[in-house]
């Protein structure tokens, strides 16, 4: 269905009505749809089941990252909504990971995929600097997607500036999803760390997580279809 396109729709709307109102105006032959921390804390399994039901893949965006017990019946939690997507920051460690790994196992291949958070692509260097983290950020991305393919995950998360570098060192199969994403021309916002989509693609991303530049766009399915486009020429 939507395996051709490698774009995530980053739903951030404060409420169902909203999100749902997108939604619609969207086509899950040309993207998968994110549900984070805003709206599911509002809404809930309710509205991700809606989205599940109207032929949309969800990625559900919590970042889990909590005590290896607690994260892995969250992880099932998720598994239960019929979501495609889910995941935890690697930096949870890799006693969390395998938690939340062994959890999902009973599924089989009906199971989300499971992918972990590196360094958040809002960050810079001088914020790691700030939390104590002592070495370069490319580095610690890295370390991360290193520790989180030997726990089992089945990708990560990390900007597509890091994409190139961690395709020499993971599997071919371990997904690297990108986002802080923005086309040219588009305002930055709160992201540090960004690309625009035919780069993401070009240095070895396979999924692109797009909020703003689609959402708050005048017509999302133009700027959708745009950005489609855009990645075919590349
Ligand atoms: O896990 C994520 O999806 C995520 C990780 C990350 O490092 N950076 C990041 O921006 N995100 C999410 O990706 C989306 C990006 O949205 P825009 O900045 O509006 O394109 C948001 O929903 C973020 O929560």
């Amino acid at each position: 269905m939507s395996d051709m396109s490698p774009i995530i729709v980053a739903l951030d709307f404060p409420d169902s009505a909203q999100a749902l109102s997108l939604a619609e105006q969207l086509d899950p032959k040309l993207c998968r749809v994110k549900v984070g921390k805003e709206l599911f804390t509002r809404e809930g399994p309710v509205l991700v089941k809606a989205l599940v039901n109207s032929g949309f893949e969800v990625f559900l965006d919590l970042k889990f990252h909590d005590i290896p017990n607690t994260v892995a019946a969250a992880v099932a939690a998720a598994a239960e909504l019929g979501v495609w997507m889910v995941n935890v920051h690697a930096s949870g460690g890799p006693r969390m990971m395998d938690a939340a790994r062994k959890a999902l196992d009973p599924m089989g291949s009906a199971a989300p995929l499971l992918t972990a958070v590196t360094v958040l692509t809002s960050m810079e260097q001088s914020e790691l600097d700030q939390i104590g983290v002592n070495r370069a950020l490319d580095e610690q991305v890295c370390e991360l997607a290193l520790l989180a393919e030997r726990s089992g995950m089945d990708g990560v998360v990390c900007s597509a500036r890091e994409t190139s570098m961690l395709r020499e060192r993971v599997a071919k199969d371990f997904w690297l999803v990108t986002p802080g994403i923005r086309p040219a021309n588009s305002e930055q916002g709160d992201q540090r760390r960004v690309a625009t989509p035919a780069e993401a693609v070009s240095k070895g991303s396979d999924y692109l997580v797009i909020g703003r530049p689609i959402t708050r766009a005048d017509s999302p399915l133009e700027a959708l279809k745009q950005i489609a486009a855009e990645l075919q020429q590349s």
